[in-house]
């Protein structure tokens, strides 16, 4: 079985563009796993982990067909933190043999070599100290160093001083992180703090060579679940 964030009494599948990273814009379906290994104090999806809304049970068959709902053959595995929940994958994948599959991560469990074959793109976000995680619970080089390897992963950093992004420099290399498979994004939790945020990891952006992700979804609808 699988756990499923639960939204507005259902359990998290909607299709929407994906607002962050390296396909930004591209049509997705986006599944919701629940759990998380970590406690990032700003955290947009405490809801699928703090147990304030309880995770809905679905079967393999049940989660594929939810997503095979929607004309759409690219489905983002978010959560939460999926790879919680890694071993009740393939399971799913398999259900979906025509979808390319992009999943998030925040790069401190590693996949195994069942999942990694079924992953088409990472999207790691690995948590910087300002996430208030105890650093070597969040921060996994040699996990990092396996995602960088398979040439499928993206590694997006959350950004909400200069420093940070000195900080991923730094970070980046001693994981072996390809500086052109980084992109900063702008800390933000609202439409508001995107825009006074925006402009200035743009600046750092330039800065420092690195490139921009914004954050489509809160740009379009805010701090609404489900989009
Ligand atoms: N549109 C949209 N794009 C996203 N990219 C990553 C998301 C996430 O919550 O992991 C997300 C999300 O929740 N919505
Ligand atoms: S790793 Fe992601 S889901 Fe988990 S607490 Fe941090 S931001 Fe939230
Ligand atoms: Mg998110």
């Amino acid at each position: 079985m699988l756990k499923l964030a639960q939204l507005h009494g259902e359990p998290e599948i909607f299709h929407s563009i994906q607002g962050e990273g390296a396909s930004q814009g591209t049509p997705c379906v986006f599944l919701r796993l629940a759990g998380c290994n970590l406690a990032c104090s700003w955290c947009d999806t405490a809801y699928s982990w703090n147990g304030t809304s309880p995770a809905v049970k679905l079967s393999p068959e049940e989660a594929a067909a939810a997503v095979l709902h929607y004309p759409c053959r690219r489905l983002v595995i978010t959560g939460g933190e999926p790879l919680v929940q890694q071993k009740a994958l393939p399971g799913l994948l398999r259900l979906l043999p025509e979808h390319f599959v992009e999943m998030e991560t925040n790069g401190a469990i590693l996949p195994d070599e069942e999942l990694l074959h079924h992953i088409g793109q990472f999207n790691v976000s690995p948590k910087l100290p300002h996430s208030g995680n105890d650093a070597a619970r969040a921060w996994k080089p040699d996990i990092l160093r396996r995602l960088a390897e398979t040439k499928k992963a993206w590694f997006k950093f959350v950004a909400s001083c200069e420093e940070d992004v000195a900080g991923v420099l730094r970070l980046a290399q001693q994981a072996g992180i390809p500086t052109e498979r980084i992109l900063i994004m702008p800390l933000a939790a609202s439409r508001e703090e995107l825009d006074i945020m925006r402009p200035r990891v743009v600046a750092w952006s330039l800065r420092y060579g690195l490139r921009f992700s914004d954050r489509l979804h809160i740009a379009i609808w805010g701090s609404k679940k489900g989009v």
